[in-house]
């Protein structure tokens, strides 16, 4: 439940990202902005040409994507929750702001809210940077900017790229993937939308338990939100959330980047996967009593096919775009593309829907790859494009181009595949002409692609609201269909050059052919299709074929029999770090081990990930927790997991939900690179006191937990002044009358046994009342108290609450107190323990940002330019010296 309740700690790290950016070598980036010229002569003759834009409209599209692009943000969590945060930038900071003025006298614009964003959360700002350092009151903002997005209440996001989870229509308890996730912005927004009403739910149900249960309930839970009738219907787990997000990301840098992005939202419904998603593998259901068949596999409601593009649209952020562009880029990726967007077809449940985005405007990306996707899958009765008119109206685009031509990598650009192989015929085929296909031109007329329409795709462009450039298309599913490989599709194979053989353009670090070793029947169906289709075409279209096309050819159905179990065991239990098939003809023998699957270490010498082993619902520490924290029936037992090989729980106890229970316990050891699972939910403490749990519970798994605590380990708090107190002293004293000091808790803390309870900061109509509920871990012991939350949680909590920049008090440091006695307290070792966690965390963010941006040779400073400086690598790894 909850992601909900005012968020405090339960920190991942954030890169901390201010309004000012840093550059290339450390120079300011409006500096570098500035200097960087911006023009490219080939991008501007072919958008020119093809996007069919009159004269004027052109010149503002092209000042546009030249202007930097004004900063935004969006407030992040659930929809009560981020309401509350949003408030304080109304009521405190916009009022301050709206007075400065400029030199001449015109008063400065203010922070606006995006008008075509729901509930008005997310924000954007066009003050220049100069004035942003110099006025007090935006340096005021910014310090609220930066402290919240430290705490994950707000995320820096570009505007445009909020649009995709928008338009999905995800509802609660559905099945989502989103199969190139990193760094995660979007991610992010789908698990928001994922949890939708849960708070409101479980709480419903704990009211409608609370005298059979014996439990009090808290007031004023839930207040603000108005759900409709989808968000309050997930109520099969007493309202917990049954969705499910798997996010994936081929990178295994950057799926890092992912998990910390992530991990804010302290979702048990998150699993993180590590995948190419044009192999993405088949995750296997276990039986249940309704459903006994013993091959089952997940099917998604939604999918978010956000994919590695060239990054056109994202000149504003990306400045160095301008003279980096080639039209190689998109030509390199659009096989790749198409090849996720099948995978991403096959994957989803009959009636589901598939969000395909780039932040490009080349059609080579978009409605080529749209039309050849459903091409690939059966043509417009199998897949059809939804109209997108009746989604966020106030949004301004562009529909879907209808014809376009294509630029080769010379700059040339055709206007038809026919004029190419005329042109090959006279001239022969040149390596400028060699990416280019039937498929990345528009449809001939009167062929099956000629029916598509794309003027359902939504294109923004720079110039219509002051954003960067994106491309956003939804298609549904309408039956099961059996993809056509590529070499059978109308041409989505490359002509060679004479000497090019297809590679193969992953541009993700998976291990390729990981499908067919992953356990699944669809795997082994994989393997054996593609042996048929060798034998069919003995010769030249096999060179076309790729492992992901291979792994394409049948449709996945909810639950098949397996007709060859001895063949599907083989495989299942071959390592994956063991195969790493180069073609497809290396790719067949793979029935060969008969080893367990050990995978200490992937391919590319990756981090061994430590397995997900779940623990029986009557373990003793499970009896412990339940018995120290007398937590009700109503919460479940079975869902505890640990991170080791033994199963046993040493340091941390993780909960998920049922749903990510099953998948792992059902695939572990088949080859699926599952790379985060879990909210950590009790951390070991080393504690003396007799009959106190060592289990103390942590702070992002509180808000899931803390309305199944029982009121014998529940503190409630009402007045500001005292919470206060507690987050400027991190020890107060209990001993002697000190506990008197801690006014309305004072008696209720000094009395309650030591160990770890639950604060729960209650909201009230009081003028020093709370408007909003906060929950927090506490721990009581023999002589003092402690928050558990970090110091710097401490100090934005006491910004965001109090607008307070008192400093903390540390009451161990002060009046000489002997030093091995204070190390060897309680409340400061678990301050200390509670310090170093976030430091850890904090040190691990900063590792994986630095490799990353030294692998992309980038800097790391806004979600746009994290987003293209992956794809220009993947770009160029795709298209070698195009040109
Ligand atoms: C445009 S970015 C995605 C941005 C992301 N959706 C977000 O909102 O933060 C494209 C991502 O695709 C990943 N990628 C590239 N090739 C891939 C592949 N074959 N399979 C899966 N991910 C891939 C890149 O590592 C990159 O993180």
């Amino acid at each position: 439940m909850g992601r909900g309740g005012n968020r405090v700690s339960h920190k991942a790290p954030v890169i901390v990202q201010t309004l000012i950016t840093i550059g290339r070598g450390g120079e300011d980036n409006r500096v570098s902005f500035e200097k960087t010229p911006k023009g490219n002569a080939k991008l501007e003759r072919y958008y020119n040409k093809i996007l069919g834009l009159g004269e004027e409209e052109q010149a503002e599209f092209w000042a546009a994507l030249k202007r930097e692009l004004p900063n935004s943000f969006r407030f992040a969590g659930s929809k009560g929750h981020a309401l509350a945060v949003q408030r304080q930038l109304v009521t405190r900071y916009i009022p301050e702001i709206s007075k400065i003025s400029h030199y001449d006298g015109t008063l400065v614009e203010p922070p606006q809210s995006v008008p075509w964003y729901p509930d008005a959360l997310a924000w954007w700002m066009t003050t220049p940077k100069n004035v942003v350092r110099k006025f007090p009151p935006f340096s005021a903002f910014q310090k609220y900017l930066v402290s919240e997005t430290s705490v994950g209440n707000i995320s820096r996001q570009e505007v445009v790229s909020m649009i995709p989870p928008l338009v999905m229509d995800l509802q609660p308890g559905m099945i989502v993937l989103d199969m190139c996730a990193a760094p995660g912005s979007k991610a992010a927004q789908l698990l928001e939308m994922v949890h939708r009403g849960e708070e409101q739910r479980v709480h419903q149900s704990l009211r409608d338990y609370a005298t059979e249960d014996g439990r009090p309930t808290s007031p004023g839970v839930g207040a603000g939100a108005d759900l409709d009738e989808a968000a309050l219907a997930d109520t099969s787990d007493y309202g917990r959330a049954t969705g499910l997000l798997i996010a994936n990301d081929s990178d295994y840098k950057r799926s890092h980047m992912l998990i910390h992005q992530l991990k804010r939202l302290s979702s048990p419904n998150l699993i993180v996967t590590n995948h190419d998603a044009t192999l993405y593998p088949s995750i296997k259901l276990p039986p249940t009593p309704n459903n006994p068949a013993t091959n089952r596999y997940l099917k998604f409601d939604r999918i978010l096919a956000d994919v590695p593009c060239s990054g056109d649209g994202t000149t504003r952020k990306n400045v160095n775009l301008w003279k980096d562009w080639t039209p190689g880029s998109a030509l390199g990726l659009y096989i790749t593309q198409v090849r996720i967007l099948v995978r991403a077809l096959q994957m989803l449940k009959v009636g589901g829907r598939v969000v395909y985005s780039t932040c490009s405007m080349n059609p080579v990306e978009n409605e080529a790859v749209i039309a050849s996707a459903i091409e690939r899958c059966g043509g417009l009765g199998k897949v059809e494009l939804l109209p997108t008119s009746d989604k966020l109206p106030l949004l301004k685009r562009k529909p879907g181009l209808k014809i376009w031509a294509v630029m080769d990598k010379a700059a040339r650009i055709w206007e038809t595949f026919a004029d190419v192989q005329k042109d090959d015929e006279e001239n022969g085929r040149d390596a400028a002409k060699e990416k280019l296909v039937q498929n990345m031109f528009a449809p001939l007329p009167g062929s099956p692609g000629s029916e598509i329409p794309f003027e359902r795709c939504m294109r923004v462009y720079a110039h219509q609201q002051d954003t960067g450039g994106f491309f956003i298309t939804i298609l549904e599913k309408k039956s099961e269909f059996r993809a056509k490989p590529e070499v059978e599709s109308t041409s989505d194979a490359p002509k060679s050059a004479g000497t090019a053989t297809p590679k193969f353009e992953n541009s993700g670090s998976s291990v390729a052919g990981v499908p067919m070793l992953d356990g699944s029947l669809n795997g082994l169906k994989r393997g054996a299709d593609a042996v048929e289709d060798r034998e069919e075409q003995p010769s030249s279209p096999k060179k076309f074929k790729s492992e992901s096309e291979s792994a394409e050819v049948k449709p996945e159905q909810e639950s098949v029999e397996v007709k060859s179990e001895p063949e599907f065991t083989d495989i299942a239990a071959k390592p994956v770090t063991e195969i790493t098939p180069k073609s497809v003809d290396d790719a067949q023998p793979l029935v060969r081990s008969q080893h367990p699957p050990v995978q200490q270490r992937n391919r590319a010498g990756q981090q061994f990930e430590e397995p997900f082993k779940y623990i029986a619902h009557d373990h003793l520490e499970v009896k412990s927790v339940e018995t120290f924290y007398r937590l009700s029936p109503r919460f479940p037992r079975d869902r505890f997991m640990v991170r080791n090989a033994q199963g046993e729980p040493a340091k941390t106890i993780y909960y998920t939900s049922a749903l990510i229970r099953d998948i792992l316990t059902e695939n572990e050891g088949k080859g699926i690179k599952f790379i985060h699972g879990g909210v950590k939910m009790f951390m070991k403490q080393d504690v003396q006191g007799e009959g106190v749990c060592k289990w103390r519970i942590q702070s992002e798994g509180m808000p899931i937990l803390e309305g199944y605590v029982g009121e014998e380990r529940v503190v409630r708090l009402h007045k500001k002044e005292t919470l206060k107190k507690l987050l400027i002293e991190m020890f107060p004293k209990l001993s002697g009358d000190a506990w008197k000091n801690l006014d309305e808790i004072g008696e209720r803390v000094n009395g309650i046994g030591m160990g770890c309870c639950v604060l729960r900061v209650e909201p009230s109509a009081d003028d020093d009342g709370f408007q909003e509920r906060i929950v927090m871990p506490l721990w009581r012991s023999l002589h003092s108290l402690n928050l558990m939350l970090a110091k710097e949680d401490r100090t934005a909590m006491l910004l965001r609450v109090y607008n307070d920049t008192t400093p903390l008090v540390n009451s161990h440091n002060i009046g000489g107190k002997n030093k091995q006695e204070v190390r060897e307290d309680e409340a400061f070792k678990l301050q200390r323990d509670v310090d170093v966690e976030e430091d850890a965390i904090m040190e691990e963010a900063v590792t994986d940002t630095v490799a990353n941006s030294n692998t992309l040779g980038g800097t790391i400073t806004t979600e746009a330019a994290t987003e293209l400086d992956s794809s220009q690598a993947q770009a160029s790894e795709a298209e070698p010296a195009a040109e």
